[in-house]
Formats: structure tokens, sequence, C-alpha cells
């Protein structure tokens, strides 16, 4: 690692922390993931999940992985180095984005996800901070979940963040495929359009509850499997009828309404895939050109402001954006080139409430049993009090928040008057947590003020 200096940490996840580095022998700026567990053999290195899948990707839509270095029985991933992550722009915004720049945004990622899913991955694990911005374009990182289509169910150690967490996962269904992510595009895409997380559920019982408020129960007709799931885990859906997307999402075109609610489907059979999703109406206007052979149009390239700058809406269009050459050093025994790596399963753990670095057991809401006599969905808790919980100094900004949310709105809707409420101000956002067991039954275990967490680094 004496080849890198490492500049600033650029942000922390559950699995590693990750650093703005420059590569002393070529200039090159690079992201170096460093990860948080020990690896004691460079065999133990080649079997994770991330390097496995990650080796596999070529599309300038997912961030590359330039080299694999254990050294002291430390893990780092070098890769290509991204400005900040969506939900970095989003969380200081006041004013959401514009349409053109969603399409712009998300175009590139079902981009990816097509290839991905093509190449028979699946990421799982979508959610803001995983996609990573620089000037106007979008990739797809973190693939510590990635799983091959190919690999025999039962999935039984998946954990994706909960509020992207699609219903069939949260009901335990252990064949679930592609479709999860085209789920959590949805509820992307919405927060993307409205600032406000879609289904910002504080226990697994409570995201159903929040899903149903928005898309209404499944029933027969929409979702038979889904019934079935639920019946053997003797979970019984709170019978909500839902309401209209258009409702709250006011100032979102019809199309966007459109594939939001296609994407959020209860039957993953439903929504539609994302080479299909790519030609939606709402995407209508956009023609993929790759990175590579964009020329440059007149003006700087430029990221959206993601720290401190409120209420900016920018039109970025498409511009050439060079990632960088690979790095031409040589590979000792402990450094292995993206095209090189070998195979196999990531561990993966929990970010909880407060996030505790170095634990390297699996800890998974999926992987507890469920305590099927003591399902039991409960009502909305109302606007939940929120928390943001940094690793390092921020300031300006309050521990405490109270989120009003677009579930909130319409929970509000459909369980009392069904009168529309006042829309609050817009509030910052907060960063998803993979929050400690709170299987569906269970939720009240959690402490109130505890349960919605996003970490972040700036
Ligand atoms: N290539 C990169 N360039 C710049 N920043 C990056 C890069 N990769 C990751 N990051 C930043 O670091 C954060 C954490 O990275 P990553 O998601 O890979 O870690 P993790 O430990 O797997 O996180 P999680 O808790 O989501 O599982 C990201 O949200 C992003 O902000």
């Amino acid at each position: 690692m004496d080849r890198f200096k490492l500049i600033k940490e650029v942000g922390d996840g559950t699995f590693g922390s990750v650093w703005r580095a420059i590569n002393k022998q070529n200039g090159e700026v690079v992201a170096v993931k460093k990860m948080k567990r020990k690896y004691y053999s460079f065999e133990e290195c080649m079997s994770l999940r991330e390097v496995k899948s990650l080796r596999r990707m070529n599309h300038s839509n997912i961030v590359k992985l330039k080299e694999v270095i254990r050294e002291n029985d430390t893990l780092y991933f070098i890769m290509e180095y991204m400005e900040c992550n969506l939900y970095q722009l989003m969380k200081d915004r006041v004013k959401p984005f514009s349409e053109s720049d969603v399409r712009n945004w998300c175009f590139q990622i079902f981009q990816a996800l097509a290839y991905m899913h093509q190449k028979g991955y699946f990421h799982r694990d979508l959610k803001p901070e995983n996609l990573l911005v620089s000037k106007d374009i979008l990739k797809l990182a973190d693939f510590g979940l990635a799983r091959e289509v190919s690999a025999a169910p039962p999935y039984t150690e998946y954990v994706s963040t909960r509020w992207y967490r699609a219903p069939e996962v949260l009901l335990q269904s252990s064949v679930y495929d592609s479709a999860v992510d085209m789920w959590a595009m949805g509820a992307i895409m919405a927060e993307l359009l409205t600032l406000h997380p879609l289904f910002p559920g504080t226990s697994e019982a409570d995201e159903i509850l929040k899903i149903c408020n928005v898309i209404g129960s499944p029933d027969e007709q929409s979702w038979p499997q889904g019934l079935s799931l639920a019946e053997a885990m003797k979970y019984k859906f709170p019978q909500v009828k839902g309401n209209q997307l258009s409702e709250v999402m006011t100032s979102a075109s019809s199309e966007a309404i459109n594939l939001i609610s296609s994407l959020c489907s209860w039957d993953p059979s439903k929504r539609p895939k994302a080479s299909e999703v790519l030609q939606h109406a709402f995407f209508q206007d956009c023609t993929y050109v790759p990175a590579t052979v964009r020329t440059r149009v007149a003006g700087p390239p430029k990221t959206p402001p993601c720290v401190g700058v409120k209420g900016v809406s920018g039109h970025y269009i498409a511009r050439r954006y060079s990632t960088g050459a690979l790095s031409t050093t040589k590979p000792s025994s402990s450094i292995v080139k993206s095209d090189s790596l070998n195979k196999i399963g990531v561990q993966r753990k929990l970010q909880m409430d407060r996030q505790a670095p170095q634990k390297s057991t699996r800890t998974t809401e999926s992987n507890s049993k469920l305590n099927t006599n003591r399902v039991q969905a409960r009502n909305s808790p109302g606007n939940p009090v929120l928390r943001h919980s940094r690793s390092l100094p921020e300031t300006g900004r309050g521990t405490m928040q109270k989120v009003s949310t677009i579930t909130d709105k319409l929970s509000h809707m459909s369980v009392t008057s069904r009168t529309r409420t006042t829309v609050k101000p817009p509030v910052p956002l907060l960063k998803a947590g993979h929050v400690k067991a709170d299987f569906l039954g269970k939720s009240d275990e959690i402490p109130p003020a505890k349960r919605l967490t996003r970490k972040l680094v700036s």
C-alpha cells in the first residue's frame, strides 16, 4: 500500500471505510476501500462476493475494481474514484431534482442493471448510498451482496437495506431474483423525485404497512404467491386500500408515476425487467451513449452540489468523463488486478443503529427465525423520530429530526379521513441503515428513538 497516499475518508460502510487516495506512481486519484475485518489468507479474499462479481463487470456505469491488495492481514480494494453518492446529493437539498436529472441518472443505472442482470447477477442492496456520482455519470457500487442468479436457492443470508427491500424478501421468500433490484429502483426513483423515502419502515412489519399504505394491500389477483408466503409464516397483511402515487408526487409526470408503479408491483413477475424499463415512455428522450465515446459539450463538466448547497437544480448533459487508466503498477503476490481474481461469497455485517466497527460475524434480519405465532402488523407509527448517525464530525445539522414522509402522508390519508394533509416543508433526508433484527411481529422491541438511522461520513 506504499504506492498509495490516503487523502481523506469519504465513506464508512458496514464492511469497509473508503478513502480518496492518490497512486503515487502515476498520480491517479483512486478510491481505496479498507475492509474492517481481517483476512488471513489470499484465498479468503478471492472468495469474496464483492471481488467475484465486480471482476466480471465491465460497464461504464459500474464502478471499476482495479486491484485487490492484502497487506498485514488487511484487505484493500483499489477502485475508480467517484465524487459522491446519490444520498449525499439529496440530503441537503430543498428543491427536488428536475425530472430530466432523475431521468438521466436512472437511465444510466438501468443500463448497468440490464447489463448485470444479463450477465446473471443481481445486486440485492440498491440504495442511494450505493449509486455513486461524478460529474453527470452515475455508477453502481458496493457489490458485497451481489449474487449469481445461477447460484442455487434458497438464499438465506441476504439482508438489504429495509427501505428498499422487496416484499418477497420481507416475507422471507428464498427464491427471489433480479426483480428485487427493480423494486429498489422504484423506491429510489420516487425518493429522487420527492426527496423523501417512499417506504421508510421502522421495522419489517412497519415496512410492509408503509408499502400497503402506498400501493394497497395485495390480494389474490395482485400477488397470490405473496398471500401464500404470508400464510406460511402466519402473517396477516394489514387491509389498506392504498393511494395513488400521483396524489403525493404531484409534480411528477404521468410517465414517471407509471414507471414507479410498475417497478413497485407486489408481484415480482409483474415488475418490468431492466432492459424493458429502458424502453419505457419515461425514458423516451434518452439515448445511451457510452462514456468512452461521448463528445465534450460546452462548459466544464460538474457534479451536482452535494454538500452545503441548497435549492440548486442543475441540468447535467452527458459529457465525456474519463475514469482514468488502470494502475500500471506491478502486481505482487498479494496484489491482484481485477481481471485475474477468483470467486465466492462475501461476509456482510449489518449496520446497526450505532455501527459497531470490526464486528465480523454475520448478523442478519433474515437469518433469525421468525416467531410465526406472534406475527402481527402494527399500525403506522406516524412521523417517526429519526436520527443522523455519523462517524466523523459534522457541522450544522441537528441529530434529531422529525421527518415527514410521503408514506406518512399517505398513511394519514388512508387510515383516517382520506383528506389531503398539508405538505410539510422538506427536511434533510436520512441515510438508510441496516437495523438489528426486527422481524415481522417483533417490531415492538426496537426503541423508538433508534429506529431509523442513516450513517454518513462527509
Ligand atoms: N469508488 C468509490 N469512490 C468514492 N466513494 C466511494 C466509492 N466506493 C464507495 N464509496 C463511498 O463509501 C461508502 C461506503 O462504501 P461501500 O458501500 O462500498 O461500503 P460497505 O461497507 O459495503 O457499505 P454498506 O454499509 O452499504 O454495506 C459509499 O456509500 C460511498 O459514499
